[in-house]
């Protein structure tokens, strides 16, 4: 908590503000526990001592990897670090050995290839820079060493990308513990293609994200002797069913809704399928089409996941 002691007159502080979360600036005028602070912004700010914290004036212009390094660990710090590296496009940032990823609204593949996780393979945590990949290596290598059961929590509010990072995490994990198989049917290949299944059927749009999943899950890798995979278990939680039959404005139904009604025509045929906009349960908004998601390309992609984690062309009907 902030002190009376800890400010005077030059102090460089942050300030809570409504619309701008935080705002920094040197301290004016100090009268008992008020505070007249001159922010960088131009404004003039008449506060009480407790909310106002410490500034860091020493702290790297790009932000710190790892935030125990950082002089203060209160929010306003917290939050300029990491605002500091996603201005360089750096989206990760590890809070010792927790890691903290800032969704970039934008694809990053370079970030994610074979390339990446080769580097990423087997190199000494915080040695390279934060990643899902460093988290994952990390885990493997301590059920290897230790031989215990480890486990990685994904949490975050709708949005922030725990499931595009439990994808990463996933991709990691099957990368290391890949067995070469012949028939394209391998463990680490259904573990993987179990996503585009799970989104169809569990994911909706969302007014805060157009690929919200509307369950939880534990998805859990089982591994031999030798650290390849053997088997795996995916367990789903508290779907939202309500979805299925009520969805509001500009909200959607599930993925696989709208993927069976684009259909190809001789499947649509065979269902009775039709335009999405003529059922109940999908034009009760009027958001039917996703911008940079084509339906049809979907339901083949799914179709073909469907086959590949086991699903049979009897069963999918
Ligand atoms: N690392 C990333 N690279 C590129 N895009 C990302 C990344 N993380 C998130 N996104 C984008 O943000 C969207 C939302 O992320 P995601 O679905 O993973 O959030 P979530 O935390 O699982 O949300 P919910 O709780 O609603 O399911 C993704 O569809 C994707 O467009």
């Amino acid at each position: 908590m902030a002190s009376k002691s800890r400010f005077v007159v030059g102090s460089h502080v942050w300030v809570e503000d409504p619309d701008e979360a935080w705002m920094d600036g040197l301290v004016e005028e100090v009268n008992e526990d008020e505070l007249v602070i001159n922010c960088t912004s131009g404004r003039k700010v008449n506060t009480n001592i407790l909310g106002v914290y410490p500034k860091d004036t020493e702290s790297p212009r790009g932000g710190v990897e790892d935030m125990t390094r950082l002089a203060y660990l209160h929010e306003p710090g917290v939050l300029q670090n990491l605002k500091s590296r996603y201005t360089l496009d750096e989206i990760y940032t590890y809070t010792g050995n927790i890691l903290i990823a800032v969704n970039p609204f934008q694809r990053l593949p370079h970030l994610y290839n074979n390339h990446m996780m080769g580097i990423y393979k087997g190199a000494e945590f915080g040695e390279l820079g934060p990643h899902p990949f460093a988290i994952a290596d990390r885990s493997y290598r301590l059920m290897i060493n230790d031989r215990i059961s480890q486990a990685i929590l994904v949490s975050g509010e709708s949005g922030a990308g725990k499931t595009e990072s439990t994808k990463m995490l996933m991709q990691y994990l099957a990368f290391m513990g890949g067995k070469a198989q012949a028939d394209g049917r391998s463990v680490q290949q259904q573990i993987l293609e179990s996503n585009p299944v799970l989104e169809a059927f569990g994911n909706a749009k969302t007014v805060r994200n157009n690929n919200s999943s509307r369950f939880g899950k534990f998805v859990e890798i089982q591994f031999d002797e030798n650290g390849k995979i053997s088997g795996a278990a995916i367990r789903t939680y508290l779907l939202e069913r309500s979805r299925v039959c009520q969805i509001s404005d500009p909200e959607r139904n599930y993925h696989c809704f709208y993927m069976l009604c684009s259909a190809p025509p001789e499947d649509c045929k065979k269902y009775k399928l039709g335009d999405a906009r003529s059922f109940h349960y999908l034009n009760q908004s009027n958001c039917i089409e996703l911008d940079g998601l084509d339906d049809s390309k979907e339901y083949v992609e799914t179709r073909r996941a469907m086959g590949i984690v086991g699903i049979s062309s009897d069963e999918q009907v």
